[in-house]
């Protein structure tokens, strides 16, 4: 297992091209957070925000449209359980994240089954929270878009069958090839599968476990994937930085709070794409 390292990163984030624009960023559509979870899918749009991701939309319950809007006023916002219009606005995507506080009631398994009957191989899908405890619930076939899960240990147990005392780096690999996935299992040290490459993420600590510190990780995810053309460097580059940003803040700091982990990205990218 290779350790993601800063050289890793700053070959990803690269400096921006002087001739670019919103569209050559990404457009990306953060599905979930129903009436109770509202603020994962804000903080999950907040963190793909921050991250550079070139045009946000918000597939939400109407009742998060007022709140996500005083927090970030840079994302657009729809229904998810208009079908038509979510069908229209996923054509021209080429992100999906689904899952942060999506829930399990049989409209959040509709809204999944939606998008993983249309979304194409030119989209790059991220599967979080609540779409990943769907998917093991109710199995359906997975698109042949470049996919990646992001559960925590107990999603893993639930999608791959693996209790989490049997989720070794060996049965981890096997489960994400037979899911045809990339995956990144969340735990004190995450570790990435990938095909026959696996990684391990050297940062992260318990000023991180508060709810809503994986949503954000979803958002950067997708957020880096918007960006960054090879799939699994901007996965890896994400998952390093959202710890790393973490670890420093908790140098003085006795919890990390995931908008502190937010507001900090673009300084972090800044940075490392000047290595
Ligand atoms: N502000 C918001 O809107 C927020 C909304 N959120 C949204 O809520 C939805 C549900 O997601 P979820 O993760 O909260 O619940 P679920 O999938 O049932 O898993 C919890 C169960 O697994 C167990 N467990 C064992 N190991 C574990 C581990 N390493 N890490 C975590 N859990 C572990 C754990 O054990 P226990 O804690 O009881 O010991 C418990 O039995 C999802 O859509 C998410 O996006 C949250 O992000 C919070 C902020
Ligand atoms: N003790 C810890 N050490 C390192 N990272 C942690 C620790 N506790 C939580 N984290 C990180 O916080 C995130 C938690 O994700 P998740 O459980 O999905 O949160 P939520 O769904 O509430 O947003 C993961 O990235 C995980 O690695
Ligand atoms: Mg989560």
């Amino acid at each position: 297992m290779q350790t993601i390292t800063t050289d890793l990163v700053k070959q990803t984030i690269i400096k921006r091209p002087a001739d670019s624009y919103k569209g050559t960023y990404g457009r990306i559509m953060l599905i979930g957070g129903n009436q109770n979870f509202g603020g994962a899918i804000i903080m999950a749009a907040t963190a793909a925000t921050y991250s550079g991701a070139g045009l946000v939309t918000v597939a939400t319950d109407p009742s998060n449209f007022t709140s996500l809007h005083a927090q970030l006023p840079e994302a657009m916002v729809m229904d998810y359980q208009n079908t038509p219009q979510l069908l229209a606005l996923l054509k021209g995507m080429d992100v999906i994240v689904i899952g942060p506080g999506l829930g399990t009631e049989p409209g959040a398994e509709t809204v999944l089954t939606t998008v993983l009957t249309h979304v194409t191989v030119q989209q790059r899908l991220v599967l979080d929270g609540s779409a990943l405890t769907l998917l093991a619930a109710n199995p359906q076939p997975l698109p042949a878009s470049p996919i990646v899960v992001t559960p925590h240990q107990m999603e893993w147990q639930r999608l791959s069958g693996l209790k989490i005392a049997d989720q070794t780096p060996a049965a981890n690999q096997v489960a994400a090839q037979r899911l045809h996935v990339t995956a990144v299992v969340k735990a004190h040290r995450t570790t990435i599968y990938a095909g026959t490459q696996a990684w391990r993420n050297p940062g992260g600590s318990p000023a991180m476990a508060t709810g809503g510190m994986g949503d954000t990780l979803a958002g950067m995810v997708g957020g880096f994937l918007a960006q960054f053309a090879d799939f699994n460097h901007a996965i890896l580059s994400a998952v390093y930085l959202h710890s790393a940003i973490a670890d420093d803040l908790a140098q003085t700091r006795y919890v990390v709070l995931p908008h502190q982990i937010s507001a900090e990205i673009p300084k972090y990218m800044h940075h490392y794409s000047q290595l």
